[in-house]
């Protein structure tokens, strides 16, 4: 495990169940609890990048619907009001601790493409030279690949790469991985820790995901594959404790940790 004081870098990714209440409005004190915690996290001189989904879930509230948009324009539609949204309401927040965030949208296919992939990362490299908080989510405008299959998980074990992060934190709704959905399941017993993701872990993500996130275990589980392949660790935390992040750097045991491949294993 990397020694939480060699973690320099960080991605967070944040699931739209976190921050969102049932109705899909914007759960704000957590938000609020969040942001405040990010920003003390990068006030002890560690540089963030969060990746932020939720436009969906947000736009949905925002727009006063009854019934989550089935065709992919509107659903496309509707993520862009919820984007707009989300970066107002981070902004807002993280100015008043003095800081300042940066809106990158990706596409997942930025990485097959030289040219873009170099673009991407100078950005990401200016931006953190700056001290800012880049905050990445898919745009859901040109590419249907994240709304349609649920998977930012994805999307933010590419950015740690692209970024040649420390670590990976995804927080979700549930306090880690569990050897079966503790949703339908209540004697699922939470896994520590993960050396090797074998079939049997495989199986044991294999339950649906919540009403307004989309990907469930299974995304996370390939996300923690992906970093892991590139040395990169990655743990999930329960986001509906923000303090779970200070007890993780703190050392503590909190959440399902993902060991990476590292030169010395
Ligand atoms: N083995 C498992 N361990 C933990 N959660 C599981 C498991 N299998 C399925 N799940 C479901 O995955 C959900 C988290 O994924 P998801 O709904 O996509 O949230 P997020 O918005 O955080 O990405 C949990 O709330 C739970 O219902
Ligand atoms: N770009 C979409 C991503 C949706 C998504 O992947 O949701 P989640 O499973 O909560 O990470 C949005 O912001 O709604």
């Amino acid at each position: 495990m990397n020694k939480v004081e060699q973690i320099k870098r960080i991605v967070v990714k944040i699931g739209s169940s976190t921050l969102t209440h049932e109705s899909g409005m914007l759960n704000i004190r957590r938000v609020e609890q969040l942001v405040k915690v990010l920003a003390d996290i990068k006030n002890s001189g560690r540089e963030l990048v969060m990746v932020s989904s939720g436009a969906g879930a947000v736009g949905f509230g925002k727009l006063g619907m009854k019934e989550k948009p089935r065709d992919m324009p509107s659903k496309q539609a509707v993520a862009a009001v919820g984007q707009c949204e989300l970066m107002y309401t981070y902004d807002k927040m993280f100015s008043e601790f003095n800081h300042t965030t940066a809106q990158i949208l990706l596409t997942r296919d930025v990485v097959d493409n030289a040219d873009r992939k170099r673009n991407v990362q100078n950005t990401f490299r200016r931006l953190l030279e700056m001290g800012a908080i880049p905050i990445v989510n898919e745009n859901d405008t040109v590419s249907t690949e994240e709304i349609e299959f649920g998977d930012n998980d994805a999307l933010s074990a590419m950015v740690a790469v692209m970024t040649e992060a420390d670590l990976l934190i995804v927080l979700s709704d549930i306090d880690g991985l569990y050897d079966s959905n503790p949703k339908t399941n209540p004697d699922a017993k939470l896994i520590e820790y993960v050396e090797e993701i074998t079939d049997e872990i495989v199986l044991a993500a294999a339950g649906a995901g919540s009403n307004r996130g989309t990907g469930g275990m299974i995304t996370k589980l390939h996300a923690a594959q992906y970093a892991g392949e590139h040395g990169i660790d990655m743990v999930i935390l329960n986001g509906a404790n923000p303090n779970n992040l200070y007890d993780f750097l703190d050392g503590k045991k909190v959440g399902t940790y993902f060991r990476g491949k590292h030169s010395d294993t």
